[in-house]
């Protein structure tokens, strides 16, 4: 069952007044809220909560001549898993790294429109860069630990952001983290051998233990499984529907069975749009747009 109209009306009236203009000019209300109509969104019955983790409006991204992101509107519910999919070159990574702003050094890359964090518009001149990174972490496709010991790579975040006062503190926070990410076991006596003896996978839970280290609200992770076997995703996965219960999750995903493993919901993109969006199952069970139908049934990938 599908509303074409909006999944969360109600939302939308509330935040508009509270999302702070991104460019610090003219009356936040004037902003385009969205051109979602063409969107087709599932009816979620369950969903009553007006208090979104994240909140996106009429994002479009540019890499010069290049239109990535159309008009993108979608929200990130707090601990929900909203995975990402869509054919090769849709915008899945450019759409997950607007929201933690990983796209503001690359050059030629304009990014319009409205992404706010719990009411607070994250692109805002104010909003400080940093705080954002802290507040919504990153996993990259491929592990990439520092190159430094398994300890220093999870006490370098809050070292350096200053979230832990004094030693002690910090063995607390590297061994918690690392016990989240269901490594602790593993590594525990070897914490100061570097981080890239790992293997694959364990590299994997080790940059995972590095974003959780930060404390962040929201853990964006671009295809976390896409170079580790079958047992090692296996392991991710499960750590995914673990991490949900305290933190907010967006993955960029090829793998339609991964999809319905792990997330609550699914966002699919092709060519820049957002097509449709909704329940994991209504999505891919139930696809409403031609094109969500012929990806999922593998006539387009
Ligand atoms: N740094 C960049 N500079 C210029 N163009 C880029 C950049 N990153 C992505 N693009 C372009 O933006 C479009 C969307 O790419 P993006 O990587 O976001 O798609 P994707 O759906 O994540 O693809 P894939 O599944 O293959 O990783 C493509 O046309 C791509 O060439």
């Amino acid at each position: 069952m599908t509303d074409t109209t909006t999944e969360m009306d109600g939302n939308v009236a509330e935040l508009r007044n509270t999302v702070r203009d991104p460019k610090g000019q003219g009356d936040p209300k004037s902003y385009r809220i969205s051109k979602d109509g063409e969107t087709t969104r599932h009816e979620d019955a369950a969903w009553a909560d007006k208090d979104l983790k994240m909140y996106t409006r009429d994002v479009h991204v540019h890499y010069g001549d290049n239109h990535a992101i159309k008009g993108v509107s979608v929200d990130v519910r707090p601990n929900e898993v909203l995975a990402l999919m869509g054919p090769s070159g849709c915008g899945k990574s450019t759409f997950l790294r607007c929201l933690n702003r990983m796209n503001d050094p690359v050059p030629n890359a304009r990014i319009d429109g409205t992404i706010a964090l719990e009411g607070e518009n994250i692109y805002d001149k104010d909003y400080d860069v940093v705080m954002v990174r802290l507040r919504i972490g990153m996993v990259a496709q491929a592990p990439n630990p520092f190159p430094k010991s398994i300890y220093e790579n999870i006490a370098f975040g809050p070292r350096l952001h200053g979230l832990t006062d004094g030693k002690e503190e910090l063995d607390e926070v590297v061994e918690n983290s690392l016990r989240r990410a269901g490594l602790w076991e593993e590594v525990k006596d070897q914490l100061h051998q570097p981080g890239t003896n790992l293997s694959g996978g364990q590299q994997q839970r080790l940059c995972i233990a590095r974003a959780i280290a930060n404390e962040p609200e929201v853990i964006l992770m671009d295809e976390p499984c896409s170079s580790l076997d079958p047992v090692s995703t296996n392991t991710i996965e499960e750590l995914i529907m673990e991490l949900k219960k305290s933190f907010t999750v967006v993955i960029v995903t090829h793998d339609m069975q991964q999809a319905e493993r792990v997330s609550d919901r699914v966002a699919y993109f092709h060519l820049g749009d957002l097509v449709e969006v909704g329940p994991t199952n209504a999505v891919i069970r139930d696809a409403q747009d031609q094109r969500t139908k012929e990806y999922v049934s593998g006539h387009i990938g």
